[in-house]
């Protein structure tokens, strides 16, 4: 077995074929752990946390807070969450789990086998793809010329910029400008559309458009950047009003690509830059001996989701599995109507399955049930708790196909959606799930009685 790409996806991938008795080659160029570890999730939510225990504290009188964050010492203890950007603690993690670790660029060499660097291995059964995602970089005028930042610059820079223009209204682009405006920088966030976060339910960009405003950040909707130069502050960008926004930096966050630009792709007929088309249970189309998960797949660019399709690609290879049912160890089918995603910006979105339109759009007959976040619980977890939730219903089956949480510290609520969309639990039979007195998870009895139970 080889693993190319040795992020989250493919260590999981690679850590189960290894623990089915396969010998296993783990090949990475840059870190063990990935983009993941270091440049994205870990360092991002170790960022943003800080600002948001501080938030907290404020809407609890009696607590005592100072009036600012300590920005050293948040960006130490970040730091401490990448191990100071070091593998060497992933790559002994590697070994242990039986992995062997080869460093080098992996490219597709032919059948079961991996070119790296002149050296080529020969897999005994199959090559997994698990190269992960690069910056989406839109061909903007100018931009090529002026220095930015990608996510990269953003989750790891070591001191807290002056200023800074985020040009994407994505789930990045959002995160990054509240957690560099807690940190105390000046921040513009500049959004295509109408509101942020345009993929979530429309009450969601609007609450989190809410707090960045609140927490100082300027949000301007409804332009497109036509240009970016260099300014006295740093970097000025152009935009389709004719207006203009500058700050000391300028951060890019417009969406990522897959990373299969040289990996030598196209010999088996895919386009290099474009998504691997992979099957449920990972393998590629119409290459036998060849799966891929994760981001590189297109299909859903979050780490747990693609864990969770490495553990089906390890478990098909291991099993040898031709063709499993749907809701199977093989197969990774929640892909398609079952993923569940934080935000975790304050007020945080976390969210599960279809939005309403995605129902509607999907021909499902749709109900949505709407509602503030206001029982016992939350008033008591903030002063002036603002929160919304939203149900959406497929009321042939009378099953829950979606719903979306946004408020403070919503996120440990979405497991209990992410079981009841996978397990398609009627409305009726969660009525019985009675939640505890006085949690926020109360809004759950809120939902079911406005639907009408
Ligand atoms: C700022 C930011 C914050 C995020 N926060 C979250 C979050 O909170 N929660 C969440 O679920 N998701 C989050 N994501 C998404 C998450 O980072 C990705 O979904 C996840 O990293 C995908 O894992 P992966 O293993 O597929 O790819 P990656 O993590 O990108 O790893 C791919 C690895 O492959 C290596 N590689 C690439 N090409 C080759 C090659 N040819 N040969 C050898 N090695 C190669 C790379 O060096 C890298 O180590 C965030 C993304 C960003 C940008
Ligand atoms: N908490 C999390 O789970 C988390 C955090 C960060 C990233 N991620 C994942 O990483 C992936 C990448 O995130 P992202 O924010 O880079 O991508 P994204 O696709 O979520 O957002 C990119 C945004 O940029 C906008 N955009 C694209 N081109 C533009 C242009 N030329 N001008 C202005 N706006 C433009 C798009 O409309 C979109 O809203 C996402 O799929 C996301 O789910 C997850």
């Amino acid at each position: 077995m080889i693993v190319i790409g040795g992020g989250p996806v493919g260590e999981n991938a690679a850590a189960r074929t290894a623990a089915g008795g396969l010998r296993t080659a783990l090949v990475e160029f840059e870190r063990v752990g990935g983009e993941c570890s270091y440049w994205a999730c870990m360092p991002s939510k170790a960022l943003l946390r800080p600002g948001h225990a501080l938030a907290a504290a404020r809407r609890l009188p009696g607590v005592p807070v100072g009036d600012r964050l300590d920005v050293a010492a948040v960006l130490k203890r970040r730091n401490g969450f990448t191990s100071d950007w070091d593998d060497s603690g992933q790559v002994g993690w590697a070994e242990g789990a039986g992995l062997t670790v080869v460093r080098g660029r992996g490219r597709l060499a032919g059948e079961r086998q991996v070119d790296v660097g002149g050296r080529v291995l020969t897999a005994s059964r199959a090559v997994v793809v698990c190269t992960g995602s690069v910056p989406r970089i839109p061909s903007l005028p100018g931009l090529a010329d002026v220095p930015y930042w990608t996510s990269r610059e953003a989750t790891s820079a070591q001191e807290a910029p002056a200023s800074l223009v985020v040009l994407g209204g994505g789930v990045v682009g959002v995160e990054m400008a509240q957690a560099w405006a807690r940190l105390g920088s000046r921040v513009t966030l500049v959004v295509s559309g109408e509101r942020p976060l345009p993929k979530a339910e429309d009450f969601a960009g609007d609450l989190v458009a809410e707090g960045l405003r609140e927490d100082g950040v300027r949000v301007v909707t409804g332009v497109r950047a036509t240009g970016a130069s260099t300014a006295d502050a740093g970097i000025s960008l152009a935009l389709s009003d004719g207006s203009s926004v500058e700050g000391a930096h300028l951060l890019v966050a417009t969406g990522r690509a897959p990373a299969t630009a040289d990996l030598g792709v196209e010999r088996y007929g895919f386009e290099a830059g474009a998504p691997l088309p992979v099957d449920d249970t990972g393998r590629v189309s119409g290459v036998d001996w060849l799966y891929a998960a994760g981001d590189v797949t297109g299909r859903a660019l979050l780490t747990h989701q693609g864990k969770y399709q490495a553990r089906a690609v390890g478990t098909a290879i291991v099993t040898g599995a031709v063709d499993p049912e749907p809701w199977t160890a093989p197969v990774s089918t929640a892909d398609h109507t079952a993923v569940p995603q934080v935000v975790f910006t304050d007020p945080e979105v976390a969210s599960v399955g279809r939005t309403a339109a995605e129902a509607r759009e999907a021909g499902l007959d749709v109900r949505v049930v709407d509602l503030d976040i206001a029982v016992a619980g939350s008033s008591l977890h903030a002063d002036g708790y603002r929160g919304k939730a939203r149900m959406v219903v497929d009321e042939r089956t009378r099953t829950l196909v979606g719903v979306t949480f946004v408020g403070p510290d919503v996120a440990e609520l979405l497991h209990a959606a992410t079981i009841a969309v996978v397990g398609e639990v009627t409305v009726d039979r969660l009525w019985h799930a009675v939640p505890a007195y006085p949690t926020i998870s109360e809004v759950w009895l809120r939902l079911l009685e406005a639907y009408g139970l």
